[in-house]
């Protein structure tokens, strides 16, 4: 073989073994699959990592990624349980750990998933000090806390997938009943990723006409329309649903974490509903992770949209705050 790499190439410098648009994933389960497809299909990094604990899978997975590479832009698609091959991530995914089974709440996970990235965070870190650490897995917002203490690295580097799909959910629902397209409903879904989520009914319009605007209470529990229960509600039991049918969802979290990559890998300061630390905002006075729209550029997170949220609305936000505090110091770091 190198004989015959001799015979047809003549060195000038020995190749660059490095990449500046180098994506890690850790665990490729269901959803790290679905979010490594989706940076692959959409020509978001140029180097994608995957790293997983179960070794067959993990290169099976690699081969049948790599297979795909004559249809794609150029990726370098590599895979290892050893942490040393993630070395100069400008991004790294973390989706590994245990998943909700039918019924069970995305808590209930806390504990589990704190034990596992034990073993992975101070791993990204070492080997990517400048990295961005995009936390998916459940309960994603208590994650993000937790990898922002094990990674030591500063809060705007440190985020979650929050409630961006959360949001997807609502302007897909929103868009079915107001039959228009869902990039043309404009929502936001804020909180907690999960039970306690909170819609943010005052600001939901299309093309600047706040329906708030004609319908006061919308979403209130005198609106006669039931736009809470029809379209709020259906936001939080959309994953209980979708795993009782299928037992996981993955398709439209690998397109939002995709999206994500793509704001980081293109500065592009896109603003998206993830999770970060509230501490100071919405009279929110604990360190505590939860979603609010968030400016996103190559470096991580820049600034906080502060949204006009009615006296309600902040009520809400408080109870998800809460209920997020308390799981996230039951943890046992
Ligand atoms: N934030 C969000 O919007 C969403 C989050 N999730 C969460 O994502 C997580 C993953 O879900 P699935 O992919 O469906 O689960 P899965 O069971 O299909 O995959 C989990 C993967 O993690 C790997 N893993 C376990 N321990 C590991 C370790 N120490 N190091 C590296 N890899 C390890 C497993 O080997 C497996 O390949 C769950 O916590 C789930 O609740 C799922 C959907 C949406
Ligand atoms: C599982 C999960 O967190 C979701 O699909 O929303």
């Amino acid at each position: 073989m190198a004989s015959t790499i001799k015979e047809v190439f003549s060195e000038i410098a020995p190749a660059v073994e490095y990449s500046h648009g180098k994506v890690t994933v850790v665990g490729v389960g269901q959803v790290g699959m679905a979010c490594a497809y989706s940076i692959l299909q959409q020509n978001i990094a140029n180097e994608l990592c995957l790293v997983d604990v179960v070794a067959d899978k993990l290169k099976g997975e690699m081969m049948d990624l790599q297979h795909g590479l004559a249809f794609t832009r150029h990726c370098t698609v590599k895979a290892d349980t050893d942490y040393s091959i993630t070395a100069g991530s400008k991004l790294c995914v973390v989706t590994a750990g245990a998943r909700q089974r039918e019924g069970e709440t995305r808590l209930s996970l806390v504990q589990r998933n704190v034990e596992i990235f034990k073993g992975i965070i101070p791993q990204l870190v070492k080997y990517s000090p400048d990295t961005c650490i995009l936390v998916v897995s459940n309960p994603v917002d208590v994650l993000t806390y937790v990898t922002w203490k094990l990674s030591g690295l500063p809060r705007e580097r440190v985020f979650g997938s929050g409630t961006n799909l959360d949001s997807a959910r609502f302007r897909f629902l929103l868009s079915e009943k107001l039959n228009i397209a869902p990039s043309s409903c404009h929502g936001w879904i804020i909180g907690e990723h999960g039970d306690s989520s909170v819609a943010v009914w005052s600001g939901v319009n299309v093309a600047g006409v706040t329906l708030h605007d004609v319908k006061p209470d919308i979403g209130e529990k005198t609106d006669n329309e039931h736009w809470e229960a029809e379209i709020h509600k259906k936001v939080v039991d959309s994953a209980y649903e979708i795993i009782k049918l299928k037992g996981y969802t993955s398709w439209a979290i690998g397109l939002s974490v995709a999206k994500i990559a793509q704001g980081i890998f293109s500065n592009s300061r896109n603003v998206y509903a993830l999770s970060t630390n509230v501490k100071g905002f919405h009279g929110i006075n604990d360190e505590v992770y939860l979603s609010l729209p968030v400016v996103l550029g190559s470096a991580g997170l820049t600034h906080v949209v502060k949204q006009h949220l009615n006296e309600a609305e902040v009520e809400k936000l408080h109870k998800s705050a809460k209920a997020l505090l308390e799981v996230q110091n039951g943890i046992v770091m």
